[in-house]
């Protein structure tokens, strides 16, 4: 199997009701993944990743723009005849065919030779561990198994290009960790070019070498899962991975890279990447709640914080984490602290010290 590259080129769909009037599910995307990469668009309800998907597959027409695989333009090109398998959520197994005959059904239509067929779908049935399995029929397998013959029977195709299209959503939430680790585990040793579809930032976390963020139809920020989390680049992305804390301020002074920011708690330093920020800039900055810390007393020797005063309003014990929310000034921050068994924790009316530190705090706008 050779791995492809997959380019989208201001890729848009518009969609017509039955009056007429147009909407527009996908804006001018545009993205390239890399051969044996695992890519994932993620983003809520209706962002427009399924039909980007789809687009892909050649189930949806394009309505302006180019998809390549490697170096040929696929847009007019029939599903059958591009080099890609799609996985879907209800896995589409033949009911009435044993799990060897589902997987092999494919290099059947293609005439293959059955010694060449019982050799591919055996060398996929040892990568998945499915081969106890060959004679059963899809309703003698739990959820999980299905799904794994789905993928069998994608990956014996030998595409170019995998995709899924939220694949583990029938799966309880048990199944769905073991069935990502498998997912990724198997794309790696296969080595096969993925585009994943998810709205689980968790999945798309673990899973991908870069995640794609979607919203409203356009491409909002395209980074490796460290980069989307620990870098956002806009009040959307900071707000769906993970959970931030956000606070509006005016920029009044610049020294290099350290600025003075004006919030409603008090002026605060942050750090910009050159050019990010002017003086009386309006700012949007995101904090994540696990960056802060809360001290009994203003800490000495932490360079490189602000330090302000505030008082605990809510303590939720949430097993691996205390969470807080703490108001300062009439502004309350969300506060995670990590292991609460060791760590000493605050009690609700308390007076504490906060601790923000100066390059935990992203600039979102
Ligand atoms: N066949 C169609 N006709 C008209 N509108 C459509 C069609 N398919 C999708 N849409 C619209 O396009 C937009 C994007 O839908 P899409 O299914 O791509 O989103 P999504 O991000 O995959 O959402 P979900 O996670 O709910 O599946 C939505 O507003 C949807 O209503």
């Amino acid at each position: 199997m050779s791995a492809k590259s997959v380019h989208l080129n201001m890729v848009t769909k518009e969609f017509k009701d039955d009056q007429g009037k147009t909407s527009t599910a996908v804006s001018q995307v545009n993205l390239k993944v890399e051969p044996g990469e695992f890519v994932t668009l993620l983003g809520p309800s209706g962002c427009g990743k399924t039909t980007t998907l789809r687009m892909v597959a050649g189930f949806e027409t394009i309505t302006t723009g180019d998809i390549f695989f490697g170096a040929d333009n696929v847009r007019d090109v029939s599903p059958s005849k591009r080099d890609c398998t799609m996985v879907f959520q209800s896995y589409a197994l033949f009911p009435h065919m044993s799990v060897y005959e589902n997987v092999a059904y494919g290099l059947r239509i293609k005439k293959m030779s059955d010694t060449d067929i019982r050799s591919k779908v055996n060398s996929i049935f040892d990568i998945m561990n499915l081969r106890d399995y060959s004679a059963r029929m899809p309703a003698q397998l739990s959820g999980g198994q299905q799904q794994r013959v789905a993928l069998a029977r994608a990956l014996v195709m030998e595409p170019g290009v995998l995709l899924f299209d939220e694949p583990l959503s029938n799966l309880d939430a048990k199944l769905r960790l073991t069935m990502r680790d498998e997912i990724r585990r198997i794309q790696q040793e296969v080595g096969i070019t993925t585009l994943y579809v998810t709205h689980d930032q968790a999945e798309a976390m673990s899973m991908s070498d870069r995640i794609v963020v979607m919203n409203q139809g356009r491409i909002e920020q395209v980074g490796t899962p460290v980069e989307i989390y620990q870098q956002p680049a806009t009040e959307f992305v900071a707000g769906f991975i993970g959970s931030a804390n956000f606070l509006r301020g005016v920029v009044v002074e610049k020294k290099n890279t350290q600025h003075a920011v004006k919030y409603p708690m008090g002026i605060l330093q942050q750090f910009f990447e050159d050019d990010q920020a002017i003086n009386g800039e309006e700012i949007v900055t995101a904090i994540r709640p696990e960056a802060i810390s809360l001290h009994i007393e203003a800490p000495i020797n932490l360079n490189g914080h602000n330090i302000v005063n505030g008082m605990v309003k809510k303590s939720v014990f949430m097993g691996q984490t205390q969470e807080y929310t703490v108001e300062i000034n009439g502004i309350n921050l969300d506060v995670h602290a990590s292991n609460p068994i060791s760590e000493r924790v605050f009690t609700v009316g308390q007076e504490v010290s906060v601790a923000i530190p100066y390059d935990a705090m992203r600039k979102v706008n």
